[in-house]
């Protein structure tokens, strides 16, 4: 993907969104200028980045960027100055958005991305009014913005293309999935469902028919599950059984007219309401930090788009293609480093530590990683050439914990003719501990004759090289 030079983002408005979209953009390799006028926002921030610290790069297979450099700024127009991407996120009032975004444009690059994190407001009633009304778009997050990946993209009729592409650009750089909305409409198209579903849960605990956590059982033990991975339309051709969707909307069309919901009446906002929905959430999770369910929530996402991942589906493919973006070609030092990533939270054990089974997944994706090096990669694969693992041994020195960041250092002690013999070293990143080591012996085989066979001589002679150097 093509990247520009300037990767300097400003964030304005530090609360729960700004922050989220803060510590996203610094753990991709932005450097990030925060102005929010909150005395407390740099350290409402610092809560933010560290959770975000802790997750985001579990859900990778890949060495993260160089996280890039957060400082706050007490000016605004210090903030916006030279910038290629700004990201809007003051509360939700159209006059104060309206007000911030003079201020910007006063200050910030003409070419700059001037992107609203509004959940509701059109592009049109932001543009109104503007200095370049062109260059404001809205991109519509979910909470957490350093996990969840969409982002609504609606340019309206008055987005500049230009604008709006470089926009859809540095989204995706960050690893996002930009879903262009082509057409503008109040609350765009994700919160017209959430508001649907807010406003009929509302109603259940009003009129006693639920509570707050019968609601979110009803949700997480069923179509929550569904929806994480295919959606709405695909689940539901699903539902129609062999004659798919036509089946589907025969049998539950007519439930249209029926009184399914109460959608079109709004519940009356009031004290006895909140007071209702606060108390049963109090008693549901009262007995929780926001903190602690943040790290719950998180831990939870990660798990779950990472099994995503391991199916290539919905946003779990996304990060695997954000991987391949990521992911250079290894350096030629000695020893190689083949391996440097975060211990996902889905490794660890009952002994709250990284399983011993997945040492071993750690130094097979060293070894892949090496041969991909030494030229035994996809294509050589694909036309029959091979490595087999014939032999393993790990020894494991350290205990390794969910989100600490290692490494692996690997040498070839021996490549003579089909055999090929490596030593990984497994370190912490913070510390350089050896955490495990590994001696493995592997064989070159035809995947035709699933025997034994010399290397193509291009590997042979690649292998031949670092085995020379690595003992030296
Ligand atoms: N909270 C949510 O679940 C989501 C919110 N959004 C949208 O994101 C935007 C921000 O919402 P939150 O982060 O939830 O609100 P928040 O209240 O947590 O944060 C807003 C921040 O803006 C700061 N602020 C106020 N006036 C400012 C100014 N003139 N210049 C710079 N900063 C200023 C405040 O000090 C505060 O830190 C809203 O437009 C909202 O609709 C979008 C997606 C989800
Ligand atoms: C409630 N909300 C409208 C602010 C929600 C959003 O805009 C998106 C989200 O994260 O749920």
């Amino acid at each position: 993907m093509a990247q520009s030079d300037n990767r300097t983002a400003a964030i304005v408005g530090g609360g729960v969104i700004g922050g989220g979209w803060a510590a996203r953009f610094a753990l991709m390799g932005w450097d990030v200028r925060i102005f929010d006028p909150d005395p407390e926002a740099e350290r409402k921030i610092s809560e933010v980045l560290a959770g975000a610290e802790r997750a985001l790069p579990m859900l990778y297979d890949a060495p993260m960027p160089t996280r890039g450099q957060i400082t706050f700024h007490s000016d605004l127009a210090e903030a916006v100055n030279g910038v290629a991407y700004i990201q809007e996120s003051v509360p939700e009032r159209l006059d104060l958005k309206h007000k911030v975004f003079a201020q910007i444009q006063d200050a910030c690059p003409e070419d700059a991305v001037l992107a609203s994190s509004t959940s509701g407001f059109k592009p049109s009633e932001l543009q109104d009014g503007a200095l370049r009304p062109g260059q404001i778009v809205v991109a519509h997050p979910f909470n957490p913005v350093y996990l969840l990946p969409l982002a609504e993209l609606v340019p309206g009729e008055g987005g500049d293309p230009a604008t709006t592409e470089r926009a859809r650009q540095i989204l995706r750089e960050i690893g996002m999935y930009p879903l262009h909305v082509r057409a503008e409409i109040d609350a765009h198209i994700a919160d017209r469902f959430l508001e649907a579903v807010w406003r009929e849960a509302l109603w259940l605990v009003k009129d006693g028919i639920a509570t707050t956590e019968e609601i979110d059982d009803a949700i997480r033990y069923g179509f929550g599950l569904r929806w994480a991975q295919m959606g709405l339309f695909e689940t539901y051709r699903i539902a129609g059984g062999e004659a798919g969707m036509k089946h589907f909307l025969e049998q539950f069309g007519p439930c249209l007219t029926w009184p399914w919901t109460k959608l079109m009446d709004v519940p009356e906002y009031n004290d006895a309401l909140v007071d209702l929905i606060a108390g049963q959430s109090d008693d549901q999770s009262g007995h929780m930090s926001i903190r602690e369910l943040e790290r719950l929530r998180d831990n939870n996402l990660v798990a779950m788009m990472r099994a995503l991942k391991g199916q290539g589906a919905a946003a779990g493919k996304l990060i695997l293609d954000h991987e391949t973006d990521l992911r250079g070609p290894l350096q030629d030092d000695v020893p190689l480093v083949t391996i440097r990533r975060t211990v996902p939270v889905d490794w660890t054990d009952v002994n709250g530590h990284m399983n011993e089974g997945r040492y071993g997944q750690v130094f097979s994706d060293a070894s892949e990683e090496l041969m991909t090096h030494v030229g035994a990669d996809r294509d050589y694969i694909a036309a029959g050439n091979s490595y087999f693992t014939a032999e393993t041994n790990i020894k494991y020195l350290a205990e390794t914990l969910a989100a600490e960041s290692f490494y692996v250092e690997t040498r070839v002690l021996l490549g003579e003719g089909k055999k090929l013999r490596l030593w990984h070293e497994m370190k912490r990143a913070s510390d350089d501990e050896i955490l495990a080591t590994c001696d493995q012996f592997l064989l070159h085989v035809s995947l035709e004759t699933r025997k034994s066979c010399p290397p193509l001589p291009h590997v042979a002679e690649a292998v031949e090289r670092l085995a020379a150097a690595h003992s030296a």
